[in-house]
């Protein structure tokens, strides 16, 4: 239809005077469809904007359980599922923590094996019944204790390594680290930010602390000594004296014994399963965020995860993060049947269903949907196999099937009713058995957190 200036518009505006009440209804009809949909736009826009505003779509959740549970592992899986490349490009970082673990393993048999007083202290003018060959290998793997401090030292920056207190003997002595059942671990403080101190120092002058003398050194010490790591590791001797002393160096955090000739090599790069085994104990809560490298997943936004260290003594840190605006999910790992290393009567299974009644009955989470881990099942599976009894620490188990699937079920139920019991309001707990080294099964539980996330922001802004 011209316009006075000549020009046509459309569409051609109505002129309800002459239409007829058929035309009338159609229009009618067709501007309701028009306002429905662009309300619809509007609504999701709108979602969009608060989602970006409150960083609905990426995920808050804080990471709760005993020492060595798990935790830090489960961060590492989303740091790999949703920013690979960063975790590939850091892989080198976590060269010195393997190192470290593995030396300390070495170091921890060549102390239980060494000269020992009646009161356990060391004592060089006690002789142990040590063949030959052990003697030898205790000269030619001397220098392993200069790369444990010098790595030590690398990885606590200029502050003092904390060492959890598992030491039986004083701190002057050389053995100082040596517990009757379990290598000593480093544990990091989060303020000194270990990676981000060896990421600034590789990336500083030309000398990266990667490539530094010490840095070399350590490696050319390491992989001079493979062999021998391997014979002391290899002999009857050291394995029958492991079996007499009730020692599973094999089922303990960071052990690296099996990949010695793999990863003492000069010029070794940890693959990231070695990255998911490699063990530092987190001291102090830890605030990661995850970029998404897909910016597809996710709305893009970082998602957040608070670390926090499990050690008993660490535990008053939690509080301050118990509120229930902070997070879209809590979650808690827990593992199976060991006692804790700082308190070997209490035993693991106890203390987390203390834990996971804490968290239930806790006021200030009484709205925070719960995601319950129950972690290192195949550590669990093994111990089954291996003839472990069930009952034996859960004397209510009595005499149903030793297996995997049964206890784990028995373990689901009963941490479910623990949630019933004591949750103060009603709220919604995600149960996952999970083994977080295996990169693969764990993906497929992050999918479900991802999908838990994006119904209950979906949820929030009215979508659904
Ligand atoms: N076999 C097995 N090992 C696991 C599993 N999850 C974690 N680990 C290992 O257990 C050790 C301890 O795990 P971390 O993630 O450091 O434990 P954490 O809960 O962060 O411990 P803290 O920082 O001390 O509170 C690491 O060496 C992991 O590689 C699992 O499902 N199976
Ligand atoms: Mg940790």
């Amino acid at each position: 239809m011209p316009t006075a200036t000549g020009e046509s518009v459309w569409p051609p505006p109505s002129s309800p005077s002459e239409e007829s009440q058929e035309d009338r209804e159609a229009r009618l009809e067709q501007e309701k469809e028009a306002k429905r949909v662009s309300d619809a736009i509007d609504l999701d826009l709108n979602a969009e904007k608060e989602a970006k505003k409150k960083n609905v779509h990426g995920a808050k959740i804080l990471l709760l359980g005993q020492a060595e549970s798990g935790k830090s592992t489960i961060l590492k899986n989303f740091q790999l599922h949703f920013s690979p490349n960063a975790f590939h490009a850091e892989a080198e970082i976590w060269r010195p923590v393997i190192h470290l673990n593995l030396v300390r393993s070495v170091n921890f048999i060549i102390n239980m094996l060494a000269p020992r007083s009646a009161s356990g202290t060391t004592s060089p003018t006690l002789t142990y019944p040590l063949n030959d060959s052990i003697r030898r290998l205790f000269f030619s793997l001397a220098p392993l204790k200069s790369v444990e401090t010098s790595l030590t030292k690398r990885i606590s920056g200029s502050l003092s390594p904390v060492i959890l207190d598992n030491s039986s003997t004083s701190a002057d002595s050389p053995y100082a680290h040596y517990h009757p059942a379990k290598a000593s671990e480093i544990s990091v403080r989060s303020g000194v930010g270990w990676k981000g101190l060896l990421k600034f120092r590789r990336q500083s002058g030309s000398s990266s602390e990667t490539h530094s003398p010490e840095d070399i050194q350590n490696r050319r010490i390491i992989s001079a000594c493979a062999d021998d790591i391997i014979a002391l590791w290899r002999s009857p001797g050291v394995q029958e004296k492991l079996r007499q002393e009730d020692v599973f160096l094999k089922d303990q955090p960071g052990f690296f014994l099996e990949d010695i000739e793999r990863i003492s090599k000069v010029d070794y790069l940890p693959t990231p399963d070695d990255v998911l085994r490699a063990r530092v104990s987190t001291i102090g809560p830890e605030e990661h965020h995850i970029p998404m490298e897909n910016s597809l997943e996710n709305g893009g936004n970082d998602w957040i995860i608070y670390d926090v260290g499990g050690d008993r003594s660490q535990r008053a840190a939690w509080a301050q993060f118990f509120d229930d605006g902070k997070f879209n999910y809590v979650s808690l790992l827990i593992a199976f049947n060991q006692a804790l290393a700082e308190d070997e009567t209490v035993n693991r299974l106890a203390d987390s269903m203390k834990l996971w009644r804490m968290i239930c009955s806790n006021k200030l989470l009484a709205s925070v949907d719960l995601i319950l881990l129950l972690n290192k099942i195949d550590i669990l599976d093994a111990q089954l196999k291996a003839g472990v009894q069930f009952s034996k620490y859960v004397t209510s188990y009595r005499d149903k099937p030793n297996e995997t699937e049964a206890v784990a079920k028995y373990l689901l139920d009963m941490f479910t009713s623990l949630h019933k019991q004591h949750s103060t309001k009603k709220r919604k707990m995600h149960p996952h058995l999970t083994c977080a080294v295996d990169t693969k099964a764990t993906a497929a539980v992050i999918t479900h957190i991802q999908e838990l996330i994006l119904i209950k922001t979906l949820a929030q802004t009215n979508i659904i």
